[in-house]
């Protein structure tokens, strides 16, 4: 996304971004960066990045992650995305960002699933003494293609280190094609990750065939919820599923960009975004992916704005309440609101 696309007040709006997969956020100048290392591939950049008005089904979607995958294997790789993801996202206004990824072991380069994890912690860190503007903090992912047992595996990782990262490490995130697997396969590893204090976001019902496994996975319950595209009546869902999403105050983190080219809501009016924020419920507008659909979050807000009509008060209040959101302690909460305060009179000059 060019500056001169999105409104300066967007940019300079302070906002959070709660929903990033690493490798779903790699921009084309990393992309190239990549690709000149890594000649031998042959990936062209055509293959990486879904561009404006462009739309692929959610199963192409996955497909690029393998290419981009095929791109990131070695520690190396994984400091340099790292590093120009938060970088980027600092860039575009975002002071506050849970990056999430899944460890990966990649046998040919030794790359092992903790030296994944230690290498995005390290880049964190290196931001952070750089001075970069921005707190950022790590969810470990499980691609729920893996199955029960790497599940559990991931639990016990993410738990290690959470008690040994400074706080960075605060959850788990469970993603991956949701066509594939079974959420009650997985439920016993969530649990446990649970009750050892990890924070819990699911990616829920991001498509229409999984209200049984929603309604089963909203009982642990989780603390946020990625997508829920279809758990709203309105897009085939269930007001017991709503009644439960409320009931245990869950907040939704909604990516308008990713579901529209994912071609899981058809048009931005019809984001399930209305639903949820008519209802006063917390909905936090975030990314997914935002070097895969072309996007960042100044761009989302604007989306968002556009589409069902918000003020520029309402727009504040939305990167506002995000805060509440956040998986990091209430001290954290508090410092972000100061800052929200502090900068207000700049945004709204
Ligand atoms: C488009 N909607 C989506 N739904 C579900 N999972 C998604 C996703 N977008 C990304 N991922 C998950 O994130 C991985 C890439 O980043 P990392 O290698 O983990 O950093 C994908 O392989 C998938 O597991
Ligand atoms: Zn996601």
């Amino acid at each position: 996304m060019m500056d001169n696309e999105v409104d300066v007040f967007y940019r300079e709006l302070p906002k959070v971004e709660l929903h990033a997969h690493l490798n779903g956020s790699v921009s084309c100048p990393t992309i190239e960066k990549l690709i000149s290392r890594k000649p031998h591939l042959n990936i062209g950049h055509g293959m990486t990045a879904i561009g404006k008005g462009q739309r692929r089904t959610l199963d192409e979607c996955f497909q690029v992650f393998k290419v981009i995958h095929q791109l990131v294997d070695t520690e190396e790789d994984i400091l340099m995305v790292a590093t120009d993801v938060i970088k980027e996202f600092a860039a575009d206004g975002v002071k506050y960002l849970e990056l999430r990824s899944t460890p990966r072991e990649e046998k040919h380069t030794g790359l092992t699933k903790k030296s994944y994890i230690e290498t995005v912690i390290k880049a964190i860190k290196q931001c952070k003494s750089e001075g970069v503007d921005i707190d950022v903090r790590f969810l470990v992912a499980i691609d729920r293609r893996n199955g029960t047992e790497v599940a559990m595996e991931t639990v016990k990782l993410a738990e290690d280190f959470m008690l040994s990262s400074d706080g960075l490490v605060l959850g788990l995130d469970l993603s991956g094609d949701p066509t594939v697997g079974h959420g009650k396969d997985l439920l016993p590893a969530l649990q446990k990750a649970k009750n050892c204090g990890l924070k819990l976001s699911l990616h829920l019902s991001e498509v229409p065939s999984q209200l049984e496994e929603s309604d089963l996975l909203l009982d642990l319950p989780p603390d946020r919820i990625g997508h829920g595209t279809f758990l709203h009546p309105a897009m085939g869902g269930s007001q017991g599923l709503v009644d439960k999403v409320v009931k245990h105050n869950i907040p939704l983190e909604l990516c308008l960009t990713s579901n529209v080219k994912g071609q899981t809501v058809a048009r931005y009016s019809d984001h399930h975004f209305k639903h949820w924020y008519q209802m006063g419920h917390p909905s936090v507008i975030c990314t997914d992916d935002k070097g895969v659909f072309s996007t960042d979050l100044s761009q989302e807000y604007q989306l968002a704005a556009s589409t069902f009509d918000l003020s520029r008060e309402a727009v504040w209040k939305l990167s506002h309440d995000a805060i509440d959101c956040i998986f990091a302690p209430d001290t954290v909460k508090q410092q972000l609101k100061q800052k929200w305060i502090d900068l207000k009179p700049q945004v709204f000059k």
